[in-house]
């Protein structure tokens, strides 16, 4: 048995069979610690998601497993909880009752009703929602939606926290202001946390080490970044800090030198480069 949090060992899936099978992720390897903040970073389509979504047991693996403090992954459960970019919190629910649905499901043995109270507020004020806990999805902003998101995510106190670009659909401030907020709550909490990215500022700044796919198909992890940066860490102050700078661009160096993504040609850019008609251009 693993004696790592949690591991990813020997993780391989292909899409459909036949002729159009398709291996998207091949032999994926990596162990988590408790506490641990892991990034995930690599090219559009390269099978982050598809990672996220095996260790979240919403996918099997077609090789390989999963296991969780002691035990294989096999379906969605409680001990792992997922955010996703855009929320997915109920329409016809309040604030409150959004995340009281997951603690009543969660605790409904554990807990009393007033303890499962207490602990819904308590989840709302981490994320300094509990102004609002009347108010229904439409009436509060996209992020404060992804405030009430993470606040549900983390009441159910999960073992690992699945972030998938939980930050990708806000403006650059918000964006900010909630990184921050989940740092901080991070440090108070020491939850594990597996994010997904295509931010590299954002990977940087939040994370204890990076993990940076190769381009698929068959995608495999290409390197695992340290992060050793002092936390709390401050944004303003790293932008002058010669190591943040360093690990920032190390990440760069991988995504756009080590693992180039070679986007399909139009047709027009074909044609533009094929050396004929580059010499009906030049005549
Ligand atoms: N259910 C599915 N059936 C078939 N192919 C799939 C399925 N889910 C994902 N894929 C394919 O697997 C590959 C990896 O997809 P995935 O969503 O994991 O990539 P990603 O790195 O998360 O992409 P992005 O950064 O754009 O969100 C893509 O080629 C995608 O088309």
């Amino acid at each position: 048995m693993s004696k790592h949090y949690l591991a990813i060992e020997g993780v391989s899936k292909t899409f459909g069979t036949g002729h159009k099978a398709s291996c998207v992720l091949k032999d994926v390897n990596l162990n988590i610690e408790k506490g641990e903040y892991i990034s995930i970073i690599g090219h559009s389509g390269c099978g982050k998601s598809t990672v996220l979504n095996i260790v979240a047991g919403l996918l099997p693996s077609s090789k390989g497993a999963v296991i969780l403090d002691g035990k294989e992954v096999n379906a969605p459960g409680p001990d792992r909880s997922v955010v996703f970019q855009n929320h997915s919190l109920l329409p016809w629910l309040t604030v409150y009752e959004n995340v009281a649905l997951a603690v009543n499901k969660t605790f409904r043995k554990t807990k009393t009703a007033a303890q499962r109270h207490e602990w819904i507020l308590r989840s709302l004020e981490m994320v300094h929602m509990s102004h609002a806990l009347d108010k229904r999805p439409a009436e509060i902003s996209g992020g404060m939606k992804q405030r009430v998101g993470i606040a549900r995510a983390l009441a159910m106190e999960p073992k690992v926290l699945l972030l998938d670009e939980p930050f990708g659909a806000l403006d650059a401030l918000t964006r900010a202001h909630l990184q921050d907020e989940v740092m901080k709550i991070q440090s108070e909490i020491n939850s594990t946390i597996i994010m997904i990215t295509h931010d590299v500022d954002e990977a940087v700044l939040l994370s204890d080490r990076i993990v940076m796919m190769t381009n698929g198909p068959e995608a495999t992890i290409g390197e695992v970044l340290e992060i050793d940066l002092p936390k709390p860490r401050n944004r303003i102050e790293l932008a002058d800090d010669p190591k943040y700078n360093r690990y920032r661009r190390e990440v760069l160096r991988f995504l756009y030198e080590k693992q180039r993504k070679v986007e399909p040609l139009s047709a027009a850019r074909k044609a533009e480069a094929s050396p004929v008609a580059r010499k009906a251009a030049q005549a």
